[in-house]
Formats: structure tokens, sequence, C-alpha cells
């Protein structure tokens, strides 16, 4: 964990107050002296976005149509690749007013950390998120291709994310072959495989309450809340 408290620039030595200058001459001096100047410095800051769960996915996987589905964030949706240029944070409440938050990032592609595609940089802002959500498309041949994928550039990017607790989203469930797809998928991982359709919505209340699991195990000093329901 990040300290959460640095001193960017210490301030200076202060000056000599009038209670310096008493004496028995002068018991009410009005002498003081100047401190010394502070450090100066400039910087710039970077807000990393801080979502509890952060959604990495290829372009075109789905990742904006989730987060449109189960919050209030309404990122582009478009059936072509890259349609999400800036990192979107979108909020699922739950009707025990626990809040949750995703992240949505640029997707990412096979050399992205050779900078391909968009590049790898947007997974920054994943880097602090408690758990992830490999959204998958499984309309594409051989969609456990794409998990690998994912994996080995977030591992160039930080390998710590892959020690990241997470769960596989196959999304597009709704199309021909899918759910054959998601059969050879489940066979191929260990992962927690949730199959849903960003599109029709089905499975969507089954991700939101895994999600809250996610949550509700992955944070710490929050006590663990048994009865919930989404909204
Ligand atoms: N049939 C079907 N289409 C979907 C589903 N989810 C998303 N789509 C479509 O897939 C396309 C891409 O969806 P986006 O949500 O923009 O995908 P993305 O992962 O955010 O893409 P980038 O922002 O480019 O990384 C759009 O045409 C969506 O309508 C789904 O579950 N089923
Ligand atoms: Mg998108």
């Amino acid at each position: 964990m990040l300290p959460r408290q640095f001193i960017a620039a210490h301030g200076g030595a202060g000056g000599k107050g009038n209670r310096f200058f008493l004496s028995n001459e002068n018991r009410a001096p009005m002498e003081a002296t100047p401190g010394e100047s502070g450090e100066e410095r400039s910087l710039q800051l970077e807000m990393k976005s801080m979502a509890h769960a952060g959604m990495v996915g290829f372009p075109n996987a789905g990742k904006s149509s989730l987060l449109r589905l189960f919050s209030n964030a309404r990122p582009a949706v478009a059936s072509y690749p890259f349609t999400t240029l800036n990192p979107h944070v979108g909020v699922i409440n739950y009707r025990d007013y626990e809040q949750i938050s995703v992240a949505d990032i640029p997707g990412i592609i096979e050399g992205a950390h050779q900078n391909r595609g968009l590049g790898f940089a947007f997974l920054r802002h994943i880097q602090r998120c408690l758990f992830l959500l490999y959204v998958l498309d499984l309309s594409q041949p051989e969609p456990w291709t794409q998990f690998h994928s994912l994996q080995y550039e977030l591992r160039q990017f930080d390998e710590s994310l892959l020690h990241r607790p997470h769960i596989i989203v196959a999304n597009k469930i709704d199309l021909p072959q899918a759910r054959e797809a998601l059969q050879l998928l489940r066979q191929k991982t260990q992962s927690k495989v949730i199959a849903v359709s960003a599109l029709t919505g089905e499975n969507a209340e089954e991700l939101i309450m895994h999600l809250r699991e996610l949550y509700d195990e992955h944070q710490p000093s929050q006590q663990n809340r048994k009865t919930y329901s989404y909204w």
C-alpha cells in the first residue's frame, strides 16, 4: 500500500519570536526575526482511478456495454474497436446502500506492451483495484486465448496484477456458438467464469451478486454482510 500522506515540500525553519528577546532589561520585546523560506517544488500529479473492480478485455469484448448494464455510467458503445479512449468509472448501487465502483478502460490487444493498439499505459488505472474482471468475447474463436494474452500483457506491465483476485466475465452468451465456447473455456481455466450477455442482460444479476461477494471478501475494513440485493 502506498503511504497516504507525504511531505511535498518542507517549510522553512521558524524565526525567533518576541519571547526569544525577553530579558530583564526588556520585559516586552517587540523584536523578532523572520523565518527562513520554505522549499518550493513543482509537482505534476496524476490521479489514478481507484475503482473497486477493474475491467480488462480486448477491444469490442463488451466492457463498456457491461458498465452501462449494471451502473449509471454511460460510456460510448460501438461495434468498432477502441471505442473507449478514456477510462470510465461506474457505480453499482446495492439495496443496503453499499456501492461498488467498476472501471472500464480502453481495450488491450496482444502486443499492447510494445505500444500496439492504444498501448497498455491505461493499465495504471486498474493498479489499485481490489479485483479484476477479465471480459472475454465468447463469439470469438478460442476465447481462452484472449485470457492468456490479457494476462501476458498485464504481466509485462505489472506482475502483481496477476495475483489480484479475479473472475472471467464471458460476454456475448447470446450469440451462436457461444455456449460451446463457454464449455471449452471452463475446461481450460481454473478461474471462476460467469457467462453473461451485456446485450440481453442474461445473467447480469448473477454477475452483480458475485461482484458483491468479491467485494465483501476483499474489503478488509468492512464487516461482511450476508443479506443484500441489487436495486
Ligand atoms: N450480441 C452481443 N453484442 C454485444 C454484447 N456486449 C456488447 N456487444 C456489442 O459489441 C460491440 C462492442 O461493445 P463495447 O461495449 O463498445 O465494447 P468494449 O469492450 O467497450 O470496446 P472498446 O471500448 O473498443 O475496448 C458493440 O456493438 C456492442 O453492442 C453482448 O453481450 N452480445
Ligand atoms: Mg469500450
